[in-house]
């Protein structure tokens, strides 16, 4: 609240105003107080200076004597605190815009140090020059020289406003230590040493940005240092340390002046409230800047290095499953081991950690446990998935075992395997979890049930295929037999009898695929659509032996015996032996006209009654759903007109054979010797009959002859004695041959001349060739 001090000749006003209050608000006045300081159109030229210390440092004091401020000041006799919150006031005489910022450590805010840590941070990031005021006593102390709270606000003041530019430069602040009390017995490079070292100290400790890791103290701040004697005991030498001081503040020309330009933020003084109250809510909502109490801080240092410790033991445990998991195993105890290593860390966590700050440890507590949980987390989704794909696997495997023998009930084997392999995984998954995180295995486990549902799927799609196929080719053996017999004795109501016997088997089929399918579990749909594909099969079965049994062999072979059944027997079924007057023509034509009636009847399946029609639907789709061309009205048809007229002529031409035979047989009959014949014979061999019978010799040779062929026909020799009889004649007539071949075809002997003796006795008139005929004989005989 700015305190109502106008000059009336329009002279600037150097009224305080307060611009954050006790309560963390920002004053609303502040622009407006700028202009009464007559700063408003000031654009760069001014400066702006804060303090920083202890409670009762004599910091007000200081400010008023330095830039002629009006600051409270604290009455010595009761010491308490004067100042809150944080004040501002320019300069008597100086475009200087003085800031007294509520002193640190004080009784009155006791452990509550949040509002000196925002307003140091604040005073820090806005001002060019920060008087760090403190009694000389203080250098050296820790606590006692806020050297923990300027720790902290330099780490907060780098993480907010230490970006550097574009140019890569930092925007510099000078600290100007100022040591009230000096006495002297400490030398200023003493303090000076000191406080320098201090503050690098700090500076290194500080948790930086990773970007902002290498940045050196002297990159963001100068450090600059001065003292002043004692107010009370040497009150004129603080008299003139005031000057000096002064000095630097007033005397640009100095060497050691201390609003350098480099320290200048480069806002006009016009926006110097606005640019101020944009880094006060800045330090007011950022997260970061809930700043922790020393204790916390220790805390927060101690706890951050007892989780640390902690985890790289659980790292190094969890490290050592990572490889198994990754590689697809499910590691037995996974779940176990997890459990071991995290309730080690955490024990030991709790063990170190529990004795520091509640509030810090347990907000450790939390970071080390989703630390610890994201570090497991790969290893339970990967155990998880492991255990998917290993149950997946066996459930697969124990299905394939169960469907290997006969007699098995598929909805059995799949109800027993799923129920034991989702346990399985269940349990796996469960073993997994550690109390307290949040892990869920429903989204997992619901996709492994899905797949299980694939598989048996799958499993039923390919058993009920094979049980088809089963059913198919019974269905092959049964009709095989009804459709032969059927189709060789044919009839006008043959296809009547063959779908009767189609149909009769076809529903047995049925029956059998039905029960078996109440076992798969089979659904509406798959039912219809497996009964669909058993009765398109069924009827192609049939088909196919149909056409086996109308090809052309079979078919020509069905209308000959039909043929020959009517015209080579008679209705008892005995052979018919033709005779001359018998009507042979009427006969064939008969048997022809009736055989050639069956082609149409072949031709097509056609039942006499009509309720027997099988019809199915066209184009109907294959059980593993691919769409097969089917035609069922083209499958009624055997054969075409063309072919059966072909049939028809090839009948013929065998029928018209067997009708030349049956003719021929006729004629051949005719040629028979007539029984007069047998007659004459008789009569004409009654005598030598008659002379057989009644001459003994005759008779026992005729009695001897019929012995011996009754001996060879009941001793069945006939055969063999033919055989030897053959084999002799044979030899007979080789030897014969030979002979005679011999005779034949030997040349002449060379014939050696011999003396010739005149017999006397030989006539002389012998010709030539009687004696050479004689000579030959000679010569055969020698
Ligand atoms: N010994 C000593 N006392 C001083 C000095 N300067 C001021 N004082 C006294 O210290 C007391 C506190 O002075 P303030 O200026 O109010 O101190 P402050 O740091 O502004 O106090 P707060 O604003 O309440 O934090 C006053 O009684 C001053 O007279 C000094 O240099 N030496």
């Amino acid at each position: 609240m700015a305190q109502d001090k106008f000059l009336p000749n329009g002279a600037p006003s150097y009224e305080r105003v307060q611009v954050v209050n006790d309560q963390k608000k920002f004053t609303q006045d502040f622009t407006k107080q700028i202009t009464k300081w007559g700063l408003g159109d000031a654009g760069f030229n001014y400066d702006l200076v804060a303090v920083f210390g202890s409670q009762s440092t004599g910091k007000s004091t200081l400010l008023n004597r330095l830039f002629g401020t009006d600051f409270d000041v604290m009455d010595e006799t009761r010491r308490q605190q004067t100042t809150k919150g944080i004040w501002m006031c320019r300069g008597k005489n100086m475009n200087v815009l003085v800031m007294d910022v509520e002193g640190t450590d004080g009784r009155e805010r006791g452990e509550d140090q949040d509002f000196e840590r925002k307003s140091a941070l604040f005073s820090l990031a806005s001002s060019e020059v920060l008087i760090v005021n403190m009694w000389e006593h203080q250098v050296g102390l820790y606590q006692g020289a806020n050297m923990g709270l300027l720790k902290t606000v330099f780490e907060v003041n780098l993480a907010l406003f230490g970006k550097p530019a574009a140019d890569g430069t930092h925007q510099k602040t000078l600290l100007l230590f100022v040591i009230r009390d000096h006495l002297g017995t400490t030398p200023m490079e003493n303090l000076v040493a000191t406080l320098t070292s201090d503050m690098e100290k700090i500076w290194d400790s500080i948790s930086k940005p990773t970007e902002l890791r290498d940045r050196q103290l002297k990159d963001y701040f100068d450090l600059s240092f001065t003292t002043l004697s004692h107010k009370l005991l040497r009150p004129d030498v603080f008299e003139s340390d005031i000057k000096r001081l002064r000095g630097r503040f007033t005397d640009k020309a100095r060497d050691d002046y201390v609003f350098q330009p480099s320290y200048h933020k480069r806002i006009p003084a016009d926006g110097v409230a606005f640019y101020m109250e944009g880094i006060w809510e800045k330090v007011q909502s950022n997260k970061d800047l809930d700043l922790p109490t020393q204790q916390e801080l220790l805390a927060q240092f101690r706890c951050d290095e007892i989780s640390a410790q902690a985890l790289a033991e659980f790292n190094e445990q969890s490290k050592s499953q990572r490889k198994p998991v990754e590689s697809g195993r499910v590691v037995e105890d996974l779940g176990k081991m997890m459990r071991s290593w995290w309730t080690t860390a955490l024990a030991r966590y709790d063990h170190n950690a529990s004795r520091y700050h509640q509030g810090v440890y347990q907000r450790k507590r939390a970071d080390l446990i989703s630390v610890m949980e994201s570090t497991l987390s790969p290893l339970f989704v990967g155990q998880l998935k492991n255990l998917h794909k290993s149950c997946l696997v066996s459930f697969k495997r124990e299905m394939l075992e169960g469907m290997r023998g006969e007699s098995y009930s598929f909805a059995e084997i799949v109800s027993g395997a799923r129920s034991r392999f989702e346990q399985s995984f269940l349990t796996g998954a469960k073993e997994l979890l550690i109390r307290g995180v949040d892990w869920s295995y429903e989204e997992e486990y619901s996709l492994f049930q899905e797949e299980i549902q694939l598989v048996a799927d799958q499993c039923r799609k390919d058993e009920t295929k094979k049980m088809v196929n089963v059913i198919e080719r019974n269905f092959k053996r049964s009709i095989s037999e009804p459709v032969e017999i059927e189709l060789m004795r044919p009839t006008p109501d043959m296809w009547d009898k063959v779908l009767t016997a189609f149909r009769r088997t076809l529903v047995k089929s049925e029956g059998a695929y039905l029960t078996k399918a109440k076992s798969f579990n089979c659904t509406e749909d798959e039912n219809v659509h497996a009964l669909a594909t058993l009765r398109r099969r069924a009827w192609q079965v049939l088909r196919t032996k149909i056409d086996e049994q109308t090809a052309d062999v079979g078919i020509l072979g069905k209308l000959r015996t039909h043929f020959e059944e009517r015209f080579r027997y008679d209705e008892a079924g005995i052979p018919r032996v033709w005779r001359s007057d018998d009507d042979i023509d009427g006969a064939f034509k008969g048997a022809k006209d009736k055989t050639l009636a069956l082609i149409p009847i072949y031709s097509k399946i056609k039942p006499v009654d009509t309720s027997l029609e099988y019809s199915l639907p066209s184009g109907a789709s294959d059980l593993t759903g691919e769409t097969e061309e089917f035609d069922f009205e083209s499958t009624l048809t055997i054969f075409s007109e063309t072919k059966a007229l072909d049939i028809s002529n090839r009948f013929r031409r065998d029928a018209d054979a067997y009708y030349v035979e049956a003719k021929r047989s006729t004629v051949s009959g005719i040629a028979q010797i007539p029984y007069w014949i047998y007659g004459v014979l008789v009569v004409l061999g009654w005598n030598e009959a008659m002379a057989i019978l009644f001459n003994p010799l005759y008779f026992a040779m005729f009695a001897i002859g019929l012995v011996s062929a009754y001996v060879i026909y009941s001793l069945n020799l006939a055969g063999p004695l033919m055989q030897v009889g053959k084999t002799v004649g044979n030899e007979v007539y080789r030897q014969g041959h030979e002979r005679l071949k011999e005779h034949f075809s030997q040349p002449p002997q060379p014939v050696r001349a011999q003396p010739v003796r005149i017999k006397k006795e030989e006539p002389l008139d012998q010709d030539f060739d009687s004696v050479a005929r004689n000579r030959t004989r000679e010569m055969r005989v020698q």
